[in-house]
């Protein structure tokens, strides 16, 4: 077999121009639904976005976003921002940490990687807390892949374990959390019949307990080390089904948002602060909302909050959250190896890049869409710019979040001639639409459509191309249905509003006035989806897409 030299430079290609801007928008949590009242993209204005559906049928498409075409283990996962913007950047299709999972759960090397040996080392004397999300999203974490490590970890000589609880409600329904507490709860007892001294420590809601992220407000990962390393917290209750069922009494408090809770003895001391000589896991498999928690578990020199204690621990991640900081160290799984990414092409290929979201995307469109790397490739061609996001609202407060911002930094790094790609995340339709609140999250989708026709703009004067696309659904379908597509009520007659994403397809829009006559979207792609896009912008920047990537969405037509 023969071997060609690898090369970063791309060639040349045939029919398309070097040079032109192209601006590259990914509206985040915006699927393609059927029209009704809890579509929200339908309900609010969307001039811009609808004259992309309705005007150009050969330069407006959907493409898929969830399932394997994002590298999730099967058609029943929705998209997530991570998988999405890892397949938008990588333009190939790689098993994900949910997967990834599963396998290593599934045939035991779990047990044999380095990671768990690590933590098994302070199994004897010391115990093992388990930290993470308590849900079946599969988005950041799955219950039945901690159930499994819970009873893998006693087969393996744990003898004593607590859980650290973080509760959903944002992946799954709000309210779940009671019943993923329960199925907990029977889980831990069973382990105590069989002699292991297992129980819940500590939890609290995931959006104000440890899961921020991009360092966007470190309080909510202090408020996670305070209950869960200190044994500290405002709450304190006999056990977490108790403990979730009290909070979530306390008004405007959801799943997402409860507060910090520790579980006491019956003298009232914590049953499971974080001590020297203890191992500590946390089980989501997702890297963007451990970051943080993880930095303060591994790090000895950390100035972000006051530890008060920094325990002697043996600290692992489920994977390797951050492959630029190799950050955990030690981790139980490894993470999928993304590399070549198209950022990583470009800066090779004299191409210029600019790209910007708001602190909660921010992150999105730099370090997931280059592979979970943070940092620059080259930053004598990138340039990374984050608009500081409102930190301690839920965002149904302030649905426009920095929409506006965003669009005219877009606008003036398209105008300045000095970048070839424009690349934005725009927040509004994913994180209203996690809020549950339908009014909001129209008023979020309108926004995103005034951004869109602010970067619309900008590319005409340029003379360049856009392409308007999305990483998942969301704000396009905000109610549980049944099978056949209708709203489910619950017990007292009410819709039950839907806060996470969707199984729907996203659109993928291009067009610009600098665009090349007879450039139009192929037909021979029909199952096209989020890897398909890099090759397609390569392709937009001139070159030829590297050959193991997924194939282009476009054509050329004389
Ligand atoms: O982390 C979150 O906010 C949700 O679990 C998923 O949303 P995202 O994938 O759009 O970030
Ligand atoms: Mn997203
Ligand atoms: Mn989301």
């Amino acid at each position: 077999m023969g071997t060609t030299e690898f090369s970063w430079k791309l060639a040349d290609h045939p029919k398309l121009p070097k040079g032109k801007t192209i601006a590259l928008v990914v509206l985040d949590g915006w699927g393609e639904a059927d029209a009704d009242q809890y579509n929200c993209v339908h309900v609010a204005e969307t001039p811009t976005m609808d004259a992309l559906k309705n005007g150009a049928p050969e330069r407006w498409r959907l493409i898929r976003a969830h399932g394997t075409a994002v590298g999730l283990p099967s058609e029943d996962d929705m998209g997530n921002s991570e998988v999405g913007h890892n397949a938008l950047g990588a333009g190939r299709i790689f098993a994900q940490g949910a997967k990834l999972v599963d396998h290593a759960l599934a045939s035991g090397k779990i047990y044999e990687s380095e990671g768990f040996k690590y933590i098994q080392e302070c199994f004897d004397e010391g115990t093992l807390h388990l930290v993470g999300l308590l849900s079946d999203g599969g988005v950041h974490s799955r219950l039945d892949q901690l159930q499994l490590l819970l009873k893998g970890a006693s087969e393996h000589g744990a003898k004593r374990i607590r859980v650290h609880v973080l509760t959903d409600g944002r992946d799954v329904l709000d309210g779940s959390s009671v019943g993923f507490a329960e199925t907990l709860e029977n889980d831990l007892a069973n382990l105590r019949e069989n002699g292991i001294d297992a129980q819940v420590a500590s939890g609290g809601g995931r959006m104000y307990v440890t899961m921020d992220r991009y360092e966007n407000d470190w309080e909510v990962v202090k408020r996670g080390w305070d209950a869960q390393v200190l044994g500290e917290a405002p709450y304190k209750f006999r056990n977490v089904v108790e403990a979730v069922k009290k909070l979530r009494e306390i008004p405007n408090i959801s799943d997402q948002y409860l507060p910090p809770f520790v579980i006491v003895d019956e003298s009232g001391k914590a049953v499971g602060p974080v001590v020297d000589g203890d191992a500590v896991v946390t089980f989501n498999f997702r890297a963007d909302r451990m970051v943080m928690t993880a930095k303060a578990f591994e790090y000895k020199d950390f100035d972000k909050f006051d530890r008060v204690r920094f325990p002697k621990i043996h600290y692992a991640g489920m994977l390797q959250y951050d492959g630029e900081l190799k950050l955990p160290h030690y981790y139980l799984v490894s993470p999928p190896e993304i590399e070549r990414t198209s950022g990583e092409y470009l800066v090779y290929n004299g191409v210029r890049t600019f790209a910007c979201s708001e602190t909660v995307k921010f992150g999105h469109v730099t370090f997931f869409w280059n592979g979970n790397r943070s940092g620059y490739f080259d930053s004598s061609m990138e340039e990374y710019v984050e608009i500081p996001s409102d930190s301690g609202i839920t965002f149904n407060v302030k649905p426009k979040m920095k929409a506006l911002e965003i669009a005219e930094m877009a606008r003036d790094a398209i105008l300045s001639g000095k970048y070839q790609q424009v690349r934005v995340n725009v927040p509004n339709g994913d994180m209203v639409g996690h809020t549950g609140d339908i009014e909001a999250t129209v008023v979020a989708c309108k926004a995103t459509d005034e951004a869109v026709k602010i970067i619309l703009d900008a590319v005409e004067r340029a003379n360049g191309i856009y392409v308007i696309t999305a990483d998942h659904g969301n704000c396009e379908d905000m109610v549980k249905r049944d099978k056949k597509g209708k709203p489910l009520l619950d017990k007292e007659g009410n819709i039950q509003v839907l806060t996470s994403h969707t199984l729907q397809p996203v659109p993928i829009a291009i067009g610009g006035s600098g665009l090349p006559a007879g450039v139009r979207f192929r037909a021979d792609v029909p199952d096209g989806g989020l890897a398909n896009v890099a090759a397609t912008v390569m392709n937009l920047h001139g070159l030829e897409a590297p050959a193991d990537y997924e194939q282009t969405l476009i054509e050329v037509v004389d």
